[in-house]
């Protein structure tokens, strides 16, 4: 058996590529568009990751954008999507600069949680392990949701 990927559906395709790729630098590696069922399917591969999942389509996250709108309740079964960073304070500086609420700020260098434009929540973790403790980070509260 092999992981391949993790579906989540979206409300605002615009939106998600823009959170997904533009901001945590995620790789489309596979976009398609299906008439019949009037749904949108876009596959993303974290860029480490890029050359296997456009080889082999894993791993990846599969966004699903179905044109009809739905509404999308309940799903507090599914906890989070996890990536690992280089540097989780430029992650996060990028990310707050570019209006994305950091919900866990890494206080503790290693990991940091945000959401998606869905309020999906993702996870942030540092590359081996954690980096020194850094002002303001260490000083910063929870925000949102938590
Ligand atoms: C290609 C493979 O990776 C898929 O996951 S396609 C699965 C298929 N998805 C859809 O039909 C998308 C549109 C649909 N309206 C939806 O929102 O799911 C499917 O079987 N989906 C059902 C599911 O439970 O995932
Ligand atoms: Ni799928």
């Amino acid at each position: 058996m092999k992981y391949l990927h993790t579906m989540v559906r979206v409300k605002d395709l615009d939106a998600s590529l823009r959170f997904y790729r533009d901001l945590l630098g995620l790789k489309v590696v596979k976009q398609k568009d299906y008439e019949a069922g009037r749904f949108t399917l876009v596959y993303l591969a974290a860029p480490e990751q890029e050359a296997e999942a456009q080889a082999t389509g894993a791993p990846t996250i599969e966004l699903t954008y179905n044109w009809d709108t739905e509404a999308y309740t309940g799903g507090r079964n599914f906890g989070h999507l996890a990536f690992e960073v280089d540097d989780i304070y430029k992650t996060c500086q990028f990310l707050l600069d570019n209006g994305v609420t950091i919900n866990r700020p890494p206080r503790d260098g290693h990991m940091a949680f945000v959401r998606s434009p869905d309020n999906i929540s993702i996870e942030l973790l540092q590359k081996d392990g954690a980096l020194e403790p850094l002002e303001p980070w260490v000083s910063m509260k929870n925000t949102g949701e938590w």
